[in-house]
């Protein structure tokens, strides 16, 4: 009889490495198994690794960061080419994937090479180019990820007309764009791009961006996107696309308007990669967008078989996946000891600046009808952020009005991403406003803002 893993992971990206890794730790027998020639799934290939490295690139060269102290020509590089930001991201990819591939192999985990499809809910088969090979496992975890949607009526050339998969092969970088998505890669992209100059239109069928931030920060974004002339087309669908002739590209709106420019991305959302699991031998159904619904300990309906990451819907951020892979492979060995609390996840949005938060929005406590109060603290006000140069940037606490307890933080600005966390352990931690008040933070800090917000905050409530 051949080998009897203890666990086959599907797909290597941010859930399904955490998951074998642990999975190791606990001294069980893993197979991880990966259909591309490097580990690392999305994240660290397509997605998140080069579109934030890509972004710190843009930052840099293009002086961003500088430009209101050092004024507006300030320049790393007078031209920046694609070919400039690709050399950093390829070199940033390359040193994940060798982090990553020595952390698997420190863990004992046993590589298997090719596509996975199940066979029933304890065996896998695995195809490459040298044939197929079937395996068995007590566990099967999916962790297959996402890819780009597509559609029928928008040709993705790989050129002119691309997704976010394929921003690196624009060989140059157009005067002109369209994005089609003010999702989270939307936005992030269009941030970027117009960084670096290129005129673009943001194409959005609902009527405000990112929907689920906190409504005060998004309208502080589009005052950044309008600074940096983004065309902004809220409650806008895009029909279809055409290439032209003379090398551009329309989008044709279903209000009839047509938007022309040298090029498109197209970020309307992401399908989940189940086609080739053959879940119907497990009895396992996904969505119209490739979701696999799962319960709270990840498993589906096959007791035996586990998904995590992407594939299973929101709010597909890597950091979260991690945590998913982790807890499902200690369930899938009958350890309940990890709880994870989803109401401390927190969210970094790379835009130009960075957005990051935690807990709820004003709108949800609203609708909630939770006595709340905020209290802001802007950068301006801050000795770091004078010193940086970001004056705009904001952080918002949402507090209770009568327990002082932390119900969301909000951030808009630089740092935001790493800023959030002060705010997530006082929460986490169950602080209340006070603790801001009372902790003395390094001066000069961005940090400080929470002390500031927080008796903004203390005087809104003793002012009511
Ligand atoms: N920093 C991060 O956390 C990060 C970064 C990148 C991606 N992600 C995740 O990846 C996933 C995919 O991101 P995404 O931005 O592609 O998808 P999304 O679903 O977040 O956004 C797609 C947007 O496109 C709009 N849209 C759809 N069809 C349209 C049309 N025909 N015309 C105009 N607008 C249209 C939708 O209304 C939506 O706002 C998300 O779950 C996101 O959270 C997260």
């Amino acid at each position: 009889m051949g080998t009897v893993y203890d666990l086959i992971v599907i797909g290597s990206g941010p859930a399904g490495q955490r998951a074998a890794i642990y999975g190791a730790k606990l001294g069980k027998r893993i197979a991880l198994v990966e259909m591309r020639e490097v580990v690392g799934g999305a994240c660290i290939n397509t997605g998140t690794i080069p579109s934030k490295t890509m972004r710190e690139a843009v930052l840099h060269l293009s002086g961003y960061n500088y430009k209101s102290i050092y004024g507006m020509n300030y320049r790393v590089k007078e031209r920046i080419t694609m070919a400039d930001l690709a050399f950093r991201v390829q070199h940033v990819i390359k040193t994940e994937i060798d982090v990553t591939e020595a952390q698997l192999s420190r863990n004992n985990i046993e590589m298997l090479v090719g596509v996975a499809s199940f066979e029933d809910a304890t065996h896998v088969k695995v195809t490459n180019t040298k044939g197929s090979t079937i395996y068995e496992a007590k566990n099967i975890l999916i962790a297959t990820g996402t890819k780009p949607a597509t559609s029928a009526k928008v040709p993705i050339n790989g050129t002119t007309i691309i997704n976010s998969d394929l921003v690196l092969n624009l060989t140059t970088l157009p005067k002109t764009m369209i994005i089609v998505g003010g999702g989270v890669i939307g936005v992030e992209y269009c941030c970027m791009f117009a960084a670096l100059g290129v005129r673009v239109t943001l194409i959005e069928r609902r009527p405000r961006l990112l929907e689920f931030a906190d409504q005060e920060i998004i309208e502080a974004l589009s005052y950044h996107l309008r600074d940096a002339r983004v065309t902004m087309r809220l409650n806008e669908e895009v029909e279809s696309v055409e290439e032209m002739a003379d090398g551009t590209v329309v989008a044709n709106l279903e209000s009839k308007k047509k938007v022309q420019a040298d090029a498109l991305l197209y970020a309307v959302g992401r399908q989940g990669n189940v086609d080739e699991l053959n879940l119907a031998m497990v009895g396992v159904d996904s969505d119209s967008r490739g979701r696999i619904p799962v319960d709270k300990d990840f498993r589906t309906k096959q007791p035996t078989v586990f998904a995590v990451g992407d594939v299973i819907g929101f709010p597909s951020l890597a950091s979260v996946s991690m945590e998913q892979g982790r807890i499902a492979a200690a369930r899938a060995f009958g350890d309940e000891s990890i709880v994870s609390n989803p109401s401390f996840y927190p969210y970094g949005i790379y835009t130009i600046p960075e957005i990051s938060f935690i807990g709820k929005t004003e709108e949800q406590l609203t609708e909630e009808d939770v006595p709340y109060e905020v209290g802001v603290a802007y950068y301006r006000e801050i000795a770091r952020g004078q010193i940086r140069g970001d004056t705009t940037g904001r952080l918002k606490i949402i507090f209770h009005r009568e327990s002082h307890a932390l119900l969301g933080v909000h951030i808009i600005g630089e740092g935001a991403s790493e800023l959030l966390h002060i705010g997530q352990a006082v929460m986490a931690l169950g602080g209340k406003l006070d603790y801001f008040v009372e902790t003395v933070f390094n001066y000069p800090t961005l940090a400080e803002c929470y002390k500031v917000a927080a008796f903004n905050g203390l005087n809104r409530v003793a002012n009511v």
